[in-house]
């Protein structure tokens, strides 16, 4: 039984966010022309809301995080004036991106915000919240890195969240290093904390390969907001894919609005051919969800293995056990030098 659901007609509302996420998958290299057919695809599958921003959200492109093939705002432009009943959502992390950022975005056609920090440090989006308000957005918060805190921490950070505006908190799994009860004890105890103060929603990744599973505990734990990514095209091994969630609801009775033949198809003849290569389930995919290590990492990862001739699964390993929040990409060059480092003395 779902404790709440989303609408008269919607027991969840899912999130595809193939165009956002899966730019990590892309390195950010959407074309105008990919854009407009995933969205079409998705839009007339049903999908309610469809999330596109640069990977690492508004302002992204940067040396930093890589920078975009086609300026996200534009892209924010085509799946706004192609979407017939979906919402665009865009993603913004304090400090990445500009508030003005927002604006722009709202003003392209976008209509929900959702702003993401890491799962301690809520606080730092409070004047996002409050402007992502006045400009008639619809918003969400995500914690992310949730794996990384007790569900009483995340409570208190939710609570920061909503009281700066947001409308529904995620639980992110950014890492796919939640598994089963873990993230149904993080979602109950947001709901117990928020009450009807506030939506709860869960953002998985497929690193340990339960990304649907974790979907349906959050559902049953009182999440009406859903995450996916069509075909997984996400970071890491992917996200929760939409069209297998779609399936799963549809047996359980669970109401999303998608039309399962048609995310099929939209998965095999639309989503898959933008897709660099299928999000794999590999050695350092596993290392991300098994050492509790951000998705978006994974890129970086492979880079600098191959650059300083060092494993990848063990710049993972001790990325994890160093804590790395997002923003942090530029340690694993210091793990690959350490590691190469260590290799020469033993040599
Ligand atoms: C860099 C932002 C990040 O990709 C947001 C997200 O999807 C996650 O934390 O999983
Ligand atoms: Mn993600």
């Amino acid at each position: 039984m779902l404790p709440k659901t989303f609408s008269d007609t919607l027991d969840i509302r899912i999130t595809d966010t193939s165009l956002r996420d899966g730019s990590h998958h892309k390195r950010h290299q959407f074309t105008a022309d990919e854009v407009r057919a995933i969205v079409a695809a998705l839009d007339g599958a049903g999908v309610p809301v469809i999330e596109v921003t640069h990977g690492d959200g508004l302002g992204g492109s940067s040396f930093n995080y890589g920078f975009s093939r086609t300026p996200e705002q534009e892209l924010i432009t085509i799946a706004a004036e192609t979407a017939r009943q979906a919402k665009i959502a865009v993603l913004m992390l304090p400090g990445v991106g500009v508030k003005e950022d927002i604006a722009i975005a709202r003003d392209n056609g976008a209509s929900v915000c959702r702003i993401a920090t890491h799962c301690t440090e809520a606080d730092v989006a409070v004047q996002h919240f409050g402007l992502a308000r006045d400009l008639g957005l619809e918003t969400v918060g995500f914690l992310m890195m949730a794996h990384s805190q007790p569900p009483e921490v995340l409570a208190k950070q939710a609570r920061i969240m909503v009281d700066a505006g947001c409308q529904c908190v995620y639980v992110v799994d950014s890492a796919g290093a939640l598994v089963l009860e873990q993230v149904g004890e993080r979602v109950e105890a947001i709901a117990a904390e928020l009450g009807d103060d506030a939506q709860i929603g869960f953002h998985g990744h497929e690193n340990l390969d339960v990304a649907v599973a974790n979907s349906i505990i959050a559902a049953r734990a009182g999440a009406v907001q859903i995450d996916g990514s069509t075909r997984r095209f996400g970071a890491g091994a992917g996200n929760t894919p939409v069209e297998a969630l779609v399936g799963v609801c549809d047996k359980l009775g669970i109401r999303t609005g998608v039309d399962f033949f048609r995310i099929v198809d939209a998965a095999e003849d639309v989503v898959r051919p933008a897709m660099p290569e299928e999000c794999r389930l590999d050695r350092l995919a596993l290392m991300m969800g098994y050492a509790g290590v951000y998705s978006s990492f994974l890129k970086h990862a492979y880079h600098q293995a191959e650059r300083y001739g060092v494993s990848g699964a063990e710049i993972l390993i001790r990325a994890g056990a160093r804590k790395l929040v997002g923003g942090q990409e530029d340690q694993l060059i210091d793990i690959a030098l350490e590691l190469r480092r260590e290799a020469a003395a033993s040599a």
